[in-house]
């Protein structure tokens, strides 16, 4: 099989070509030693590099309209230099669908359809962020893994399950290089700014900016702000670009912890162009290591906006018949990843594991020790982050923790009592609550005590900042009724903000869309609990939350 992928969706112009009939052909970590003149993947790229400022999305379709003619011309070439002569020199075009900015993504549709209906070769519509997963997943060869896209204009986990790749978290505002990049211009650095970034903080000293996460959702704008006010301030960009690295990777490679701890899995895979920077992946596999999980990051060519990715990514929906007819095959600049009805998957696959309870249970933030009555909860260091950093999380979340599980409990909700706590060594014994997670007793009743519990906490000014469904104790009453008990109060805080609120609801939702069987009847369990106590206010703006295009 022979596949041309093409790619343009922001600053990369370029084209690839795909060919073998080996499906393990690009894996790595086998005995197999692939021979570089047969290199399967062939890629021909064009960069656009804005004269200032970041990406003008006018201009870059300017450099697409010249630059993909040239790359897949390149491309094709080097196909035709393969071909025995029998039929059409490639198999099929895939492109870049979406998402990226829409003039970029008209000219890469209007290259595809036209070579395709040259060639007389089918058209394959693949999601670019998708592309920049399965790269990883394919070279890596592991069987369900979380992937974290750290690109320009994204940032997001994602996990296989019923049939779809799942948004376990992801960025609430900018993707984290644009983020990078919007510092970088403030003081005066020529895009991008990631590699300038990862250079400068070789000899920088750590500075404490904020720390935003969300269960597994995340916030760059409040650092962004800091940052530049630090450099207004005189601050040694050095420095800035230390407690940046340090503070930004540092939440991706957290919520990337949870999202394994939430799932069960033991597999993590890296794309996207910040997934070059030597820290990201250094506090990544660190964090994987420590965890007993495998971590895989692809090689350069694969990271950054590539049409290699496309051409694979392509290849595989190809083989599954999943190709375009030209009349649907429009680009679309906010296609998210979780609209991808993945063909080239079987639908039993999934990122969620079964849970083993084996006495010490190991979350994203702490061990936890359960026993006969109590349970003793360890915020263990963090050796992949900042010691300065980790320092501070562990005692703040111990300290929110202890006083929240109280206020919540004042508030009317079952939570567990607290035995003793010590915020320098961050450990606190608490009662043993409910008989399993969640997780294993996802039933609608559950989940619509656990919509009324937030919304009482809400009531009472405060969120919870992490409910998932690992984080919800389930049990049963004297009567036989199921009780339900929140647990892990560590990311919660006091706000009266409906925003807030309305991320609580979105983080136990993405947690039981990423895992549940069949998600619909808990989510409006959810919903229903949560009005029955709550203010509608906070369901419209769950709306609003979920609707929002990321694409900036
Ligand atoms: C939609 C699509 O157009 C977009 N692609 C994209 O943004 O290009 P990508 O190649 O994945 O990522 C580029 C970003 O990656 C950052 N970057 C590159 N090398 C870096 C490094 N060593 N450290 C930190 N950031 C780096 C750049 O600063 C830039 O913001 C996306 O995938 O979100
Ligand atoms: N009071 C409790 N009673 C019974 N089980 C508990 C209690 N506290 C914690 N656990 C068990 O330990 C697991 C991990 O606890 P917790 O969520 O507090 O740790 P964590 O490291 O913050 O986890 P994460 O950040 O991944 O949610 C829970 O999912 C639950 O199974
Ligand atoms: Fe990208």
């Amino acid at each position: 099989m022979r596949i041309l992928g093409i790619e343009g969706t922001a600053w990369a112009a370029s084209a690839a070509v795909f060919e073998t009939d080996d499906p393990d052909a690009l894996r790595v970590g086998t005995d197999r030693t692939p021979d570089p003149s047969a290199d399967h993947i062939f890629i021909e790229s064009n960069p656009y590099q804005p004269d200032s400022g970041g990406i003008h999305p006018r201009e870059a379709a300017e450099h697409m309209g010249s630059a993909i003619p040239e790359v897949v011309e390149v491309a094709l070439g080097h196909a035709a230099e393969r071909h025995d002569g029998d039929g059409p020199v490639v198999d099929a075009v895939a492109f870049s669908r979406g998402p990226g900015l829409g003039p970029c993504l008209r000219i890469v549709g209007t290259a595809a359809r036209s070579v395709a209906q040259t060639l007389d070769v089918p058209l394959v519509g693949v999601n670019h962020m998708v592309a920049h997963l399965e790269i990883g997943r394919y070279q890596s060869g592991f069987e369900s893994p979380v992937c974290l896209n750290a690109s320009g204009a994204n940032a997001h986990l994602l996990g296989y399950h019923n049939g779809r790749y799942r948004v376990l978290g992801e960025t609430m505002d900018t993707g984290v290089g644009n983020a990078i990049d919007k510092f970088t211009r403030h003081v005066g650095w020529k895009h991008p700014g990631g590699p300038k970034v990862e250079a400068a903080a070789k000899d920088g000293e750590y500075v404490d900016l904020p720390y935003v996460v969300k269960g597994m959702d995340f916030s760059f704008s409040g650092i962004m702000s800091a940052a530049k006010d630090e450099a207004d301030a005189g601050t040694p960009v050095e420095d800035i670009s230390a407690g940046l690295q340090e503070t930004i990777f540092g939440m991706l490679t957290e919520v990337a912890e949870r999202a394994l701890s939430l799932t069960g899995t033991d597999e993590l895979v890296l794309g996207g162009g910040v997934g070059n920077n030597a820290r990201l992946r250094e506090m990544l596999a660190e964090m994987c290591d420590q965890r007993g999980a495998k971590f895989h990051a692809p090689e350069p060519r694969f990271l950054g906006d590539n049409a290699g990715m496309i051409a694979l990514c392509g290849a595989r929906m190809f083989a599954a018949g999943d190709t375009l007819p030209v009349e649907d095959s429009a680009v679309d600049p906010n296609f998210r990843p979780d609209q991808v009805d993945v063909t080239w998957r079987g639908t039993d696959e999934s990122v969620a594991r079964a849970y083993t309870d084996d006495g010490e249970i190991r979350g994203a933030e702490a061990t936890v020790d359960i026993g006969a009555d109590d349970v003793v909860k360890r915020r263990v260091p963090k050796t992949y982050r900042h010691p300065e950093l980790d320092d501070k999380l562990r005692r703040e979340r111990t300290k929110a923790e202890a006083r929240l599980v109280s206020d919540a409990r004042r508030a009317g909700v079952r939570t567990p009592i607290i035995h003793d706590i010590d915020p320098v060594e961050g450990v606190i014994t608490f009662q043993k609550v409910g008989d399993a997670d969640l997780a294993e007793r996802l039933e609608p009743e559950a989940v619509r005590i656990v919509g009324e519990y937030l919304a009482r906490i809400h009531e009472a000014g405060m969120v919870h900042g992490d409910p998932t469904t690992r984080n919800v104790r389930v049990g049963t009453g004297p009567d036989g009724e199921t009780q339900v008990h929140l647990i892990d109060f560590g990311l919660g805080y006091h706000t009266g903000h409906v925003e807030d609120h309305a991320m609580d609801l979105h983080v136990f939702a993405q947690s039981v869309e990423g895992t549940a069987d069949d998600a619909a009847p808990l989510v409006d369990a959810l919903e229903a609990g949560y009005e029955s106590v709550g203010s509608p206010e906070v369901i419209a703006r769950l709306r609003q939350v979920e609707s929002r295009g990321r694409y900036r």
